[in-house]
Order: structure tokens, then C-alpha cells, then sequence
């Protein structure tokens, strides 16, 4: 089957403006990405009439789109490909045991009759954060000093804050800004009844498995990134170095605990992210040769949350967010991406990401805190995270 004429002259923002418009109004749920270094956007729909969590091992997962809050132990949901659609080839294909339904049909006609608000917001206001500045100050103290009490090695408090647009953001055209800003981020626009819609661009893989290779991604420390600077010139401090190996460290004790001792590690090094650079660390596994064909799904359990989210260990830095950050992340840094689509999973951390309602939306960002952090940088930290969505949306 392939994509009508109609269709095809329609610019891709009022086709994902149109998707997300149908699955609000008929009860589907809808994903639309770009894998980084990749052109081509897709886009799935799953008609399900009622999205019900999902718990199911990734092997056996269905072909889709998982979307994982935090919490681990909060819903997390797979967007089924009953209907894929790529923007970039324009060709529509459906899920091989999927019978066609009317609701396809319904879908494939509001996509070419329906329009969606063009126009992007000229108005956009950012709340008062004065109040939200003093409270991260001080949470970020209380980390350091949880910190040099022993209770644990490394914490990453987040906050969030809101922002009103003069009309509804128009998400298509705001996906594709984000898209063209940053090629080497995972850019991800989700509706799924349950949770909203979310849109991001984030630089850190959490999982991917193609080809019997297993990689993961150690991704710490952060500075502003100026354009033209040289890689190979930056410079990093004592802390962030320890804070990225931190997190290097937290993988490395996940492969022990199911004893593989057979990897490949490269880095770190300096990477761009957007308005940012990070230190990234690369793992890669040989399924095949190590017999850990599923080990997809056994590391996912291990790593989230990873310690570049959430802290190291795992278990007091988590009980200490719960008690002192005082809001619920949802699906801000939990994990989402294709889930055995096209021969691949590849999963990343929701980081860089905004949860949209109409008129207003609300961005979060965190920052690693290690025994020297300072506050005040760490304010600062997030600031610039947001920025890499403020900077863009309008
Ligand atoms: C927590 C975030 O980012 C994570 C934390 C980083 C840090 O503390 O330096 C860097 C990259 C990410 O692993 C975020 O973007 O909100």
C-alpha cells in the first residue's frame, strides 16, 4: 500500500499535526521519531481502543514504540505499528497480522481532510522561577551534604517549569524545528491517552540491540557549547570527569551482576549535544559470542534508572529523590523509543523533553551532584538543558 497523492503533498507537519489530532479525538495512540543521523521521520499510529500497560519482555514485545515513565513501578506503554508511516519515502505499511480496519481508513482520510492549526505561537511566556531557584539551591545542597554523609556517591535532582504560548503548540511544526536544530538527537513526539503529549530531542541512548550488538551509552558532565570550538581543546574538571565515570562505573557493575566480562568501552570522549557538550563513554556486546541473546531486555532491568538520572547507588539516591524533589518526573527521564522496528530496538532517556497541554507546557532537567558540586553551577546547569527546547519552540 502506498501513500495517496493527497497525502503525500501534504507538508509533514500537518500530517503529524493531523495524526496527533486523531488520536486525541478517536482514542489511538501515536509516535513519531528520528533516529539521530538519520532523515527519514516515521510515524505509527495503534488503534487500540484502550492502550493498556505494557510488561512484556522486549524480545516479545510487538513492533512499536515503548514509552516508559521514571518510576519503574508506574505504567509504562508500547504504541503497536498497526499503521507505519514513513515521512521521509512516504509509504504506508501495516502490521503484517493486522486486519485492516475501518478505523485505518478513517484515519487515512482525516489526514487528508482535516487541518490542523498552521500557525506557531509569536507569544510565548516563561513562569516566574524565582521562588523554584531558591528551592533547587537548596536541594541541591541537601544532596551534597546527603553526599558527604555517606548516604550515597552521586544524586541528580531535576525540577521543571511551565510555559504558556499565546495558542496551541503546534507540534508538527515545533518536531520538525527540533529535527533540523539537532541531527545527532533522538527527536520524539508521543500521545498516548494515558500520559499526554511529550516531545523531545535527547542525546542519551539508554539500549539499543541490531544485529546481535548490544550498546549502551555512559553520558555525564555538562558545559555550554559555543559554537566553533574545537573539540579536542575542551577542557573538563575533577568533578564532572568522576561524575561521568560514575556512570560508567554503574554499567560496568551491571554487566558483573550477570557476570559478562566481555565488552568492548570506548571514551570517553567530548560530545555535542545541542547547545551543550557532554563526556560519553560507548559499550558494545557481542550477543552471539557472549549467548546473552537477551540481553536487551535483562540490561534495560538492570540500568533504569541509570546513575546519570538518578544516582549511584541506586537505591538511597532513589529514596532520596522521593523524599526531597517533591514532584513527579512521570515520564521525564524514563526511557522511550522503537522496540523491534525494522530489525532494531533502540531505546533512549527522555531527557530534553516537554510534556504539552494545549496552550502550556512543562519542561524538566536535572543535573549530577557529586560531593563538589556547587549549587549556584547546578541551577545554571538546568537553565541551559531547558534551553535546548526554549531556544527552538515557538
Ligand atoms: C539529567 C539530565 O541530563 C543528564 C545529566 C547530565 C549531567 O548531570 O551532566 C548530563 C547528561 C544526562 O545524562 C537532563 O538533561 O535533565
Amino acid at each position: 500500500m502506498t501513500i495517496s497523492e493527497e497525502i503525500k503533498i501534504q507538508p509533514i507537519a500537518q500530517v503529524i499535526n493531523n495524526a496527533v489530532a486523531f488520536g486525541k479525538k478517536e482514542g489511538g495512540a501515536v509516535a513519531v521519531w528520528r533516529i539521530p543521523g538519520e532523515d527519514d521521520i516515521q510515524l505509527i499510529v495503534d488503534f487500540s481502543a484502550e492502550l493498556k500497560p505494557t510488561s512484556d519482555p522486549l524480545e516479545t514485545k510487538a513492533s512499536g514504540f515503548v514509552f516508559a515513565p521514571f518510576e519503574t513501578s508506574s505504567d509504562a506503554y508500547l504504541v503497536k505499528a498497526d499503521l507505519h508511516i514513513n515521512l521521509g519515502s512516504h509509504k504506508i505499511t501495516t502490521r503484517p497480522d493486522y486486519n485492516v480496519s475501518t478505523k485505518t481508513e478513517k484515519f487515512l482520510n482525516f489526514l487528508e481532510k482535516e487541518k490542523a492549526t498552521k500557525a506557531v505561537a509569536s507569544d510565548i511566556k516563561i513562569s516566574d522561577t524565582t521562588g523554584d531557584k531558591d528551592k533547587f539551591i537548596q536541594l541541591v545542597s541537601t544532596s551534597v551534604k546527603a553526599i558527604q554523609e555517606g548516604k550515597f556517591q552521586k544524586v541528580v535532582p531535576s525540577r521543571k517549569k511551565e510555559i504558556t504560548f499565546d495558542r496551541p503548540l503546534n507540534v508538527g511544526d515545533n518536531f520538525l524545528r527540533l529535527a533540523k536544530a539537532y541531527p545527532s538527537a533522538f527527536i520524539s513526539l508521543v500521545f498516548v491517552p494515558q500520559a499526554g503529549v511529550w516531545m523531545g530531542a535527547t542525546p542519551e541512548l539508554l539500549i539499543s540491540v541490531k544485529d546481535n550488538v548490544f550498546k549502551s551509552v555512559a553520558l555525564a558532565g555538562t558545559q555550554k557549547y559555543e559554537e566553533g570550538t574545537s573539540l579536542s581543546n575542551v577542557a573538563w574538571t575533577q568533578k564532572e570527569i568522576e561524575e561521568q565515570a560514575l556512570v560508567g562505573r554503574y554499567i560496568i557493575n551491571c554487566f558483573k551482576k550477570i557476570r559478562l566480562r566481555e565488552f568492548e568501552e570506548l571514551g570517553p570522549k567530548t560530545v555535542v549535544a545541542g547547545n551543550l557538550l557532554h563526556l560519553k563513554t560507548e559499550y558494545k556486546v557481542d550477543m552471539v559470542a557472549t549467548n546473552f541473546p537477551d540481553l536487551g531486555e535483562i540490561m534495560l532491568k538492570l540500568l533504569h534508572p541509570t546513575s546519570a538520572i538518578c544516582g549511584m547507588p541506586l537505591e538511597p539516591a532513589r529514596e532520596f529523590l522521593i523524599k526531597h524533589e517533591h514532584y513527579d518526573r512521570k515520564y521525564f527521564a524514563g526511557y522511550l523509543g522503537p522496540a523491534n522496528f525494522d530489525g532494531s530496538t533502540q531505546l533512549y532517556v527522555n531527557l530534553r523533553c516537554m510534556h504539552i497541554e494545549d496552550n502550556k507546557a512543562t519542561v524538566f532537567a536535572g543535573a549530577g551532584v557529586t560531593e563538589d558540586s556547587q549549587p549556584e553551577k547546578e541551577w545554571t546547569e538546568t537553565e541551559i538543558k531547558m534551553n535546548t527546547l526554549l531556544n527552538i519552540i515557538r
